[in-house]
């Protein structure tokens, strides 16, 4: 009805920016919704803009009708996000829900996917694979330290910011198992170019060690520029991903072939472990320090002078401002949060806008 009101009247230009806001009413005057910039399963992601700061941020929609039995999943996820605040993992700012959609409103990665930029390049050097390999490990084993898994880590899912800092993405799949890493995994899930052997297999298996094998594909596509597994046949390549065999370009130093071996390993019993990774020689290589781990963003920390800022827009008193955001309850106000606090840490003016 609404759409149609509105269609009666579009002539094209706003009301098309109309229309757009018009299909979810409860993003009005909270975000404007721009292109759109992914599209996967169940979800689309469009870029959009945070009115009160101004800043870009992506918002992931999903329509809960095609969601079926992966609406456990998004609860899985939102309660990962909400735990989660590291400097390479893209930061969750809101979560709205309506009757019929779920919205994630998440960290903008303007550099785009890690893919293209290795495309583009053709392949990277082992000193520009190690800086990025370093921060995808922190990430992981920042993850892992929190007991929860990824299951997708793959290039498509690594952004880039506008300083190039690594960024991972979608935790559509990400699981905590019950009573922490313990647990059995037993969904095979996650895209199969990047699926470890056991997944493939549907065995029984500690869902770390699959992160790990991903991270062993995603270092081979940095040095090489191309996967180490890949048919256009689902089953042959599921065949080469159990075989396990995968060429090594000439290129590749001895030290990069010892490291990829020790992460493509079938057995996941033999698979290097990711705190190994932390301090291996080639990850060590032109570095003083092994992988920092808990490089948490600590976005949930008291600063006075976003705090002042947002209580004298919503016209509450200072402690009162803070009584509420502390709740830390991804509405507005922590998304408004959290993006005062980025600008201010990238050295930019933190202002608002807006009535008062
Ligand atoms: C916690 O962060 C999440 C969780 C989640 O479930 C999904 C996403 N998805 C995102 C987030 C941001 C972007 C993005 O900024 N993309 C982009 C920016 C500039 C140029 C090109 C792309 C996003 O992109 C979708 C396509 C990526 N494969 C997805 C984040």
């Amino acid at each position: 009805y609404l759409l149609e009101r509105i269609g009666h009247v579009s002539h094209g230009g706003e009301d098309f920016e109309a229309e757009k806001m018009a299909r979810y009413p409860v993003l009005r005057g909270l975000y404007e919704l721009d292109k759109t910039i992914g599209c996967g399963g169940f979800a689309k992601v469009k870029l959009a803009t945070h009115i009160l700061t101004g800043e870009k941020v992506a918002i992931k929609i999903m329509d809960k009708r095609s969601l079926g039995e992966n609406l456990h999943r998004v609860r899985v996820e939102l309660d990962a996000l909400q735990t989660l605040s590291h400097h390479h993992i893209s930061q969750l700012y809101q979560v709205l829900e309506t009757e019929s959609h779920f919205f994630l409103v998440v960290e903008y990665c303007s550099g785009g996917e890690l893919f293209d930029h290795i495309v583009e390049k053709n392949r990277l050097s082992e000193k520009e694979a190690r800086a990025a390999f370093r921060q995808i490990v922190s990430a992981v084993a920042y993850l892992h330290s929190l007991g929860f898994v990824h299951r997708d880590l793959k290039p498509e899912n690594v952004l880039l910011d506008k300083d190039l800092n690594m960024k991972l993405i979608d935790f559509g799949l990400c699981a905590k198992p019950n009573g922490g890493l313990k647990g059995f995994l037993y969904t095979s899930c996650g895209s199969p170019t990047y699926a470890a052997p056991e997944l493939v297999l549907g065995k029984k298996y500690l869902g770390h060690e699959v992160d790990v094998w991903s991270m062993g594909v995603l270092l081979y596509a940095l040095l090489c520029g191309f996967l180490p597994f890949d048919d256009d046949k689902i089953d042959t390549l599921y065949k080469k991903i159990l075989d396990g065999k995968y060429e090594e370009p000439s290129w590749l130093t001895m030290e990069s072939r010892r490291l990829i071996r020790s992460m493509l390993q079938i057995d996941p019993k033999k698979r290097i472990r990711v705190d190994e990774l932390l301090n291996h020689p080639w990850v060590m290589r032109g570095f003083r320090e092994p992988v920092c781990v808990n490089n948490s963003s600590n976005m949930k920390e008291y600063d006075i002078q976003c705090v002042g800022l947002l209580a004298r827009q919503r016209n509450v008193s200072p402690e009162d401002m803070w009584e509420l955001l502390s709740k830390w309850k991804y509405d507005y106000n922590t998304a408004t949060y959290f993006l005062m606090l980025n600008r201010k840490r990238r050295g930019l003016p933190v202002r608002l806008f807006g009535p008062g």
